[in-house]
């Protein structure tokens, strides 16, 4: 273990008291690993009938699973498939504990990589609108990967401050997560490097952010809506005290208890301003269980809930409409052409909900890229392969995860095909492994031209 910061230390021996000594011994087990099965592409059944990884049940996340050390499932074809996200336990916390019902508005106001963001956009099944944000540009970036890789169709991606998508979005979403930017002191284990650049000042630091961010993501909530706080760290400005400036300056949030679990310890209303509700916030300790650290708050709105809308509200031109059908013949899932958006050449398939001018927002993606409209035909793009279930379209080649082609076919190569899987047509396939697409290839005759996007592409 490295040295912690000793400062840290004697602010945690304050904290825990009498569990001090076995909160400080925790530090010398070995770091968590943790899997999360995306349940928007395959149930948890199903997954671990088919899962080539020895797995333990994450006792308090209903599809997240402990692996070994020894493992790499980032190197199964099961991942580029998309069908589950390395995730540490205690962060999955947050997302399994905001119920969502398929169909609400949803934001993730500091989203990225996706984490949490990917977990939400399951639990939508498809259905409402999914707002996954981050200040950061080149991290949004790999939060709309993320997205996309899980399959997400009915999200918006946007790079925005929180203040600035304030005015976009006022009392907007049924469900708000934040998971704030923080001083990481949850992740000392996982990550040494957080240890060596921590100090004390970031805590206070931090805490000012958090209290900006939180403002504006109360503005954004709708009466009635639901609002989880999070972060990955100890300090207590950053959360019992953050929730108390909440509770004394927004009179309309109100804390609510979060569905327990025996390892999780009760927020500290001594280490906020003493107020006793404090204590339905939660802690998560690594000596208490199987997870590296976290703080949890769940809050509402007051007010009733009004029910979000999902118009569609788009007109394709003849010629669009017509290249979309000819390729649309060979997809059974349900496509709603009132839902294509073209915009240049691309074609974009719209989330469910009501129009409200998003003019001059920054944003990556506005739902699902279904692919390119050429002079006389559609190509389909790669999120749009990813979106889709190895049932949905009808001509497919499925390899088995344990053919040697795969890892071919993930770098980029042109595939050679059998007798029997040379299909009867030339055109597009839909390639999967073990039904589950991984991306789209061209036939011709035996040959299986690659498709899969060069930026997608594993090296090695
Ligand atoms: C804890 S991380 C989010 C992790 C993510 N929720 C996940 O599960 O993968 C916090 C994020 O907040 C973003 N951030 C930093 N400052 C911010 C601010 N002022 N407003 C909004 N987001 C901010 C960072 O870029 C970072 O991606």
């Amino acid at each position: 273990m490295e040295q912690l910061p000793s400062s840290f230390l004697s602010r945690m021996e304050q904290m825990l008291q009498e569990e001090y000594p076995a909160f400080y011994k925790s530090y010398e087990a070995p770091r968590k690993f943790g899997l999360r099965v995306n349940t928007n592409k395959i149930s948890v059944e199903k997954f671990l009938e088919i899962s080539p990884f020895s797995l333990t049940p994450i006792p308090w996340v209903s599809n997240g699973f402990f692996y070994g050390e020894e493992e790499r499932p980032s190197r199964h074809p099961y991942y580029a498939a998309g069908l589950y996200y390395l995730q540490e336990p205690s962060a999955m916390t947050p997302a399994e504990r905001l119920e969502i019902t398929p169909g609400e508005y949803v934001l993730d106001l500091c989203a990225a990589p996706g984490g949490k963001a990917t977990a939400l956009g399951a639990k939508l099944q498809g259905k409402g609108f999914l707002v996954a944000n981050d200040i950061s540009n080149s991290r949004a970036k790999a939060l709309l990967r993320n997205l996309e890789l899980f399959g997400i169709r009915n999200s918006m991606v946007t790079n925005e401050t929180p203040g600035r998508l304030a005015g976009y979005f006022p009392e907007f979403f049924d469900k708000i997560l934040v998971d704030a930017p923080c001083s990481g002191e949850g992740m000392f284990r996982k990550d040494p490097d957080v240890a060596k650049t921590w100090d004390e000042t970031r805590p206070e630091f931090f805490g000012k952010i958090q209290k900006d961010i939180i403002a504006n993501a109360i503005s954004m909530l709708k009466p009635g809506g639901r609002l989880l706080y999070s972060t990955c760290t100890f300090s207590p400005v950053e959360n019992e005290g953050l929730i108390s400036y909440v509770l004394e300056h927004f009179p309309e949030m109100k804390l609510l208890d979060i569905a327990p679990y025996e390892g999780f310890a009760p927020g500290y209303p001594s280490l906020g301003n003493n107020d006793e509700r404090l204590a339905k916030c939660v802690r998560i300790f690594p000596h208490r269980m199987d997870g590296e650290g976290h703080f949890l708050a769940l809050m509402e709105k007051e007010g009733t809930l009004t029910p979000s809308s999902d118009r569609p509200r788009t007109k394709l031109d003849k010629i669009s409409q017509k290249l979309l059908e000819d390729f649309f013949q060979n997809v059974s899932a349900p496509y709603d052409f009132q839902k294509m958006e073209v915009r240049g050449s691309n074609v974009y398939y719209l989330p469910d909900k009501d129009t409200c001018s998003l003019k001059g927002i920054k944003f990556l993606r506005n739902g699902l890229f279904l692919g390119e409209l050429k002079k006389n035909r559609f190509e389909p793009s790669q999120p749009f392969a990813m979106a889709l279930s190895g049932e949905d379209y009808a001509h497919v080649i499925n390899l088995s995860s344990s053919d040697e082609r795969i890892a071919r076919y993930l770098k980029g190569e042109t595939l050679l095909l059998s007798e029997a899987e040379t299909p009867a047509q030339n055109g597009w396939q839909l390639v999967c492994t073990d039904g589950f697409p991984l991306g789209w290839g061209k036939a011709v005759g035996s040959t299986l031209k690659n498709k899969y996007p060069s930026g997608w592409r594993q090296m090695g």
